[in-house]
């Protein structure tokens, strides 16, 4: 349904989207996961067509968005970090106001109003001004003003950033009932939103997609990563112990970190479908370094994620 091909986002010399591609399939609820400044609320803007690309071109339904996106912002909802409400309003009046900006007909308008505060559990507060509802309210009102066009696709900019636990746990349950029946891409830093909320992942780093499948795909090391062995060596520093294994040629990945003076612990991706636990024995026996803990560990989500968004 919607097909980002080869993306890139410059502002002036720097590159902030960095030749992103993906595909994303009707009625799919899609996480843009990174930490921040990797380059989410650019791809999102883009694919709302409140920016153009610098080059590469995004398409609804094979039309390219660059030769009509007017009409293609028409089809989707858009909720930014900072949703735009008028904290004077009630939410009623902002609702209607919205509706009437959005072209949605004079005699359509109060049944849109009662099915958005039925979707958002709105009812409570329809006569309230914005200025005094809690963060979570003003998400839900947000999440209204963005579905009230009726929008085959919703994208929203880290939807719970903020939020007190009850309160994320109220928009992932709204968000995954308008996901029922669209297609909805939003964007987050914390892996267990994209997790609870997702259908699929895409991990974002430096302007770059570096993984992108299911929680269990990406967990299963379908993007380049196999299994991650755990050590602690003692006799060696952080930086002798990664440049050994570094060099061996299973070894995708090394993250070391200095525990005390000349021990440290090491985690060593292996390159996927490999195992490597020899050559790095053999490496080990090579030198007058003590292993005190040598153990396979299952990738999980959480160490997947910070390899691929390491600094370096
Ligand atoms: N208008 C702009 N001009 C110059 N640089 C920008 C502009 N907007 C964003 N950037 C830079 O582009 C990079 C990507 O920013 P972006 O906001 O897309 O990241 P993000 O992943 O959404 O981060 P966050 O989670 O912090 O919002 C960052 O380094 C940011 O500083």
């Amino acid at each position: 349904m919607i097909r980002v091909d080869d993306v890139t986002k410059d502002y002036g010399a720097f590159r902030a989207v960095d030749g992103i591609s993906l595909e994303i399939r009707k009625g799919e609820i899609l996480g843009l996961l990174g930490p921040n400044g990797a380059g989410k609320t650019t791809t999102l803007k883009m694919l709302t067509g409140y920016f153009p690309p610098t080059s590469g071109e995004i398409y609804y339904n094979d039309a390219p968005v660059s030769h009509q996106p007017l009409e293609i912002k028409k089809r989707i909802g858009y909720l930014p970090e900072s949703a735009p409400l008028y904290p004077n309003m009630l939410v009623y009046d902002f609702l209607c106001y919205t509706a009437d900006v959005r072209g949605i007909p004079k005699a359509k308008r109060l049944a849109r109003i009662k099915e958005m505060s039925a979707l958002c559990s709105l009812t409570e507060i329809m006569d309230k001004p914005i200025g005094e509802l809690s963060k979570g309210l003003k998400q839900r009102v947000g999440l209204a003003y963005a579905m009230i066009s009726d929008p085959e696709i919703l994208v929203l900019d880290e939807p719970t950033s903020g939020l007190d636990p009850n309160q994320i746990v109220e928009i992932r349950k709204i968000i995954r009932d308008i996901g029922e029946t669209r297609t909805i891409i939003f964007s987050t830093h914390i892996l267990s939103e994209a997790e609870a909320t997702c259908d699929r992942i895409a991990i974002v780093h430096k302007g770059k997609i570096v993984a992108d499948g299911t929680t269990d795909e990406i967990r299963a090391g379908g993007n380049g990563s196999g299994p991650c062995l755990k050590m602690d060596v003692k006799g060696a520093s952080a930086a002798e112990a990664k440049n050994l294994f570094q060099g061996i040629g299973s070894v995708a990945r090394v993250e070391a970190s200095q525990s005390k003076e000349n021990r440290c612990e090491l985690s060593v991706t292996f390159k996927k479908g490999q195992d490597g636990r020899e050559a790095v024995y053999n490496a080990v026996k090579e030198t007058d370094w003590v292993l005190m803990n040598f153990a396979m560990e299952a990738n999980t989500l959480e160490t997947i994620f910070r390899t691929l968004t390491k600094e370096n």
